[in-house]
């Protein structure tokens, strides 16, 4: 899978261990995040992604902050997106299941990265079940 990511600076420890693990499953990554702990405002590094996930450029894609919310928020103002926030693995998988979620929301701040890297892990392996979720799904959209 080619898949994006994007972090803030809550996000970078996180974000690294995330494409290791991802990196070691024989995935491509496509970083967007800041690589280092200086304070930088989330949205710079979320656009890239949601815009990368809404063209088709990448299969999923991957946001962390400190609560998950404000990237969540920002990839959510792109029409063809659907990020997750996710805190458990149990959320993860339903946000593919139920709401065929292409972004994954972390909270660096309220997981750990070994549970971060599990909902990863269940996110991007885990298909949805279409049927009655496709007719939700297909409802999401403000039509203009
Ligand atoms: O914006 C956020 C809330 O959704 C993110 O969690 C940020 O990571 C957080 O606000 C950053 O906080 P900081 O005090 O500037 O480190």
């Amino acid at each position: 899978m080619k898949i994006a990511i994007g972090n803030d600076h809550a996000g970078t420890d996180y974000k690294f261990a995330i494409v290791n693990f991802l990196q070691e499953q024989g995935h491509t990554i496509v970083n967007y995040g800041t690589d280092t702990l200086d304070s930088v405002d989330y949205p710079d590094f979320v656009h890239p992604v949601a815009t990368d996930v809404e063209n088709g450029n990448v299969d999923l894609g991957i946001i962390i902050c400190g609560s998950g919310n404000g990237v969540a928020i920002t990839a959510n103002k792109h029409q063809k997106v659907r990020a997750a926030l996710c805190w458990i693995k149990e959320i993860a998988e339903l946000a593919r299941q139920h709401n065929n979620a292409n972004v994954i929301s972390i909270p660096a701040r309220y997981t750990s990265i070994p549970q971060a890297i599990e909902m990863v892990r269940i996110f991007i392996s885990t298909p949805f079940e279409g049927g009655r979720h496709e007719n939700r799904v297909n409802k999401i959209p403000i039509k203009c």
